[in-house]
């Protein structure tokens, strides 16, 4: 197939230069995503179906074979050779069980080994004789160790999974699922599904995925090309919100309070208040001259229409572009009047005249989004008179800078203010919609964050992926129903997926119990690996602890993949010293993971031991606040 576009001749095909460029783009783009990927096998399973498919299920009716795959493939005749796993017909693959086999004689898995076929295993699913029985290549597929960046799981998507993948894009849904349950595998997959079912729709309109932060972003960045779809944009909400064009950088942070009311849904109130007080009552009436007459709206007039644009729920900078309008149909009325037949480019050169212009300009003047919210933060009096009856006097004072921002570029916003720029920006001029979000480890969002990517997806639809017991921000919103109110799909489909495929049992298990202090209705995640003996609790002398944790890791090394060393902040140096003098190569907290072994990019050695740091949640606010969780203490140490 990629040979057959890359020998097309696309001399003399185009009647122009643009169309030839524009085709070029598009040839180049088709080989790029029909690339061979080393250790990347054409197809995955195979479907015997008992009756064609769509063909009446008559008796004798010939079935027929499909090998199920990433992607369409197809002979020199144009004639299918494997399926695409997101046609309609290879969801038996994923769906059909012995009690509902869907049609299905026989389902065949085939088992890989860095790219080479090695296994394979039949389950015959409509033969009575056959029992039920559990996939080893499913198994050890999902039991396999893995290093460096995520990849597809096309092959062994579960039921319950393909279900909220093939869910159809007029729907916004919300995942709720434990560590590990899958939940960016199945919204990454959705995308896929999504841009396979509807193409054309999403390429005009756009898909994006929103992560937490660049390192996330960079960790499932190869999963949709390996799928063959290269056009799906990747950002982080901060990406989202730092518009160049405005000037605003985040350069500042905020104290965890001040994070939190800035976060606050009531903010948008605010804003929209301060933002209307840039709207005067006309003093003066405005008088167009042209030729020989004069023509003159009285103020009242004028007033009464800057009344009715501001009842309309129209965009600020919509409504100031109406009002040259109406004060010139106002104008053209009176002509009328006095006998001139004035037709529409009349009008348009009226509402263009210099005196309509001040007039507007006096009563509606244009606003800068950045230059609004600097003064809301900066300036004590008119934050209170646009904060009164929302936030309370400590609220206030919370917000203020401490030092008052001089200009947009030298201020230092904090990635909170970027989004009350952003909300602004958005009370001005309409921010353009996509097609689909995807929105994942959405459980840090604050309620502002949200409203910022509900703007993204207004007249689109957006998958919601996270875990409201593993929320760390003190500004995160405390429940799906709120965030999806937030984000402007309200009342949206909330799914939870409970089986983990990456979290032992015992480990599970044994998190688990911080659940009902930390989110009470949730329920408990099982865990399809086993991995017995994987998981110790061992008490250590404090003296020796640095020489435990060392020789930990060195145990843990002697296995294959990485290790994830989980420290307070104040023990890293220690540990890095600890693990330095051990021989240890490691990336400090926050260092961005180095480029997979053997990629070409890769010259430094891969670390074997990556480091986080965590917090005792007893300090964050989230915890303090009765009213969010009915947590006793700090829920991650117990302590109370
Ligand atoms: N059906 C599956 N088959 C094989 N592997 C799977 C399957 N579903 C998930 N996984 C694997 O399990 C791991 C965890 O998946 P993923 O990161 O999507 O979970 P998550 O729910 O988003 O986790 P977290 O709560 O930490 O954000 C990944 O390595 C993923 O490839």
């Amino acid at each position: 197939m990629r040979a057959d576009v890359e020998a097309l001749d696309l001399r003399d095909v185009a009647a122009n230069w643009v169309n030839a460029a524009a085709l070029h783009h598009q040839v180049s783009e088709r080989i790029k995503a029909l690339a061979d990927l080393a250790d990347t096998p054409l197809f995955f399973g195979r479907l015997d179906y008992l009756h064609a498919p769509g063909a009446e299920a008559a008796e004798g009716a010939e079935g027929e074979r499909f090998y199920i795959g990433r992607r369409h493939v197809h002979d020199a005749d144009g004639d299918p050779m494997v399926i695409d796993w997101r046609a309609p017909v290879s969801q038996p693959f994923y769906q059909a069980s012995k009690t509902a086999p869907m049609d299905i004689a026989l389902r065949r898995r085939f088992g890989y080994t860095g790219g080479e076929l090695t296994a394979y295993e039949d389950e015959r699913l409509s033969d009575p004789s056959e029992a039920e029985q559990t996939s080893k290549l499913l198994q050890s597929e999902i039991e396999r160790p893995r290093v460096g960046p995520m990849r597809d799981i096309v092959a062994t998507i579960q039921p319950e999974q393909d279900e909220i993948v093939r869910q159809g894009i007029g729907g916004t849904i919300c995942v709720q699922g434990a560590p590990g349950t899958g939940k960016t595998a199945v919204g990454l997959h959705r995308v896929a599904y999504l841009l396979y079912a509807h193409r054309e729709r999403l390429a005009r309109s756009g898909t994006l995925v929103i992560g937490p932060n660049r390192s996330f972003l960079h960790y499932i960045e190869q999963v949709l090309p390996a799928l063959g779809e290269l056009q799906v944009a990747q950002a982080t909400v901060e990406d989202l919100v730092t518009r160049p064009a405005l000037g605003a950088e985040a350069r500042g942070t905020d104290s965890a309070d001040a994070a939190r009311i800035k976060g606050d849904a009531r903010l948008a109130e605010v804003l929209r208040r301060a933002l209307r007080s840039y709207v005067t009552a006309p003093t003066e009436p405005c008088v167009v001259v042209r030729g020989s007459r004069r023509w003159r709206v009285p103020a009242y007039e004028l007033e009464e229409m800057v009344e009715e644009l501001l009842t309309r729920d129209i965009r600020y900078g919509a409504a100031r572009e109406a009002l040259p309008q109406r004060i010139a149909h106002a104008v053209l009325v009176r002509m009328e009047q006095a006998g001139e037949a004035p037709d529409d480019r009349v009008q348009d050169a009226v509402a263009r005249n210099a005196a309509v212009k001040a007039a507007v300009k006096a009563v509606w003047p244009p606003v800068d989004p950045a230059k609004l919210v600097l003064r809301l933060l900066s300036d004590a009096d008119f934050l209170a008179e646009h904060a009164e009856g929302v936030l309370d006097a400590d609220e206030q004072k919370t917000v203020l800078w401490a030092k008052p921002g001089r200009g947009v570029k030298s201020a230092k916003w904090s990635p909170a203010d970027l989004v009350l720029i952003d909300e602004a920006a958005d009370l001005i001029e309409r921010t353009p919609s996509l097609g689909h979000v995807v929105l994942d480890e959405a459980q840090d969002l604050s309620p502002m964050q949200y409203r910022a990517v509900g703007r993204r997806c207004s007249t689109g639809s957006a998958t919601v992926l996270g875990d409201i017991a593993q929320g760390t921000t003190p500004w995160a919103t405390a429940s799906w129903e709120e965030a999806l109110t937030h984000l402007g799909k309200d009342g949206a489909a909330i799914e939870e997926l409970t089986q983990g495929f990456r979290v032992p049992r015992e480990v599970i298990a044994y998190a688990s119990r911080l659940l009902p202090a930390i989110a009470p209705g949730l329920s408990e995640a099982t865990s399809i690996r086993e991995a017995a003996g994987d998981f110790s609790v061992r008490a250590v002398d404090p003296a020796e602890l640095d020489a435990a944790v060392i020789a930990a890791c060195q145990d843990a090394l002697t296995h294959e993949g990485s290790v994830g060393l989980i420290a307070a902040d104040a023990r890293v140096p220690a540990l890095a010293e600890a693990l330095d003098a051990a021989g240890l190569t490691h990336l400090s907290p926050a260092r961005r993971p180095a480029p997979r072994p053997g990629s070409r990019s890769s010259r430094r050695p891969w670390p074997r031991v990556w480091s986080t740091t965590t917090w005792c949640w007893t300090n964050r606010p989230r915890w303090s606040t009765a009213s969010r969780t009915n947590a006793p203490g700090c829920a991650a140490c117990m302590s109370p």
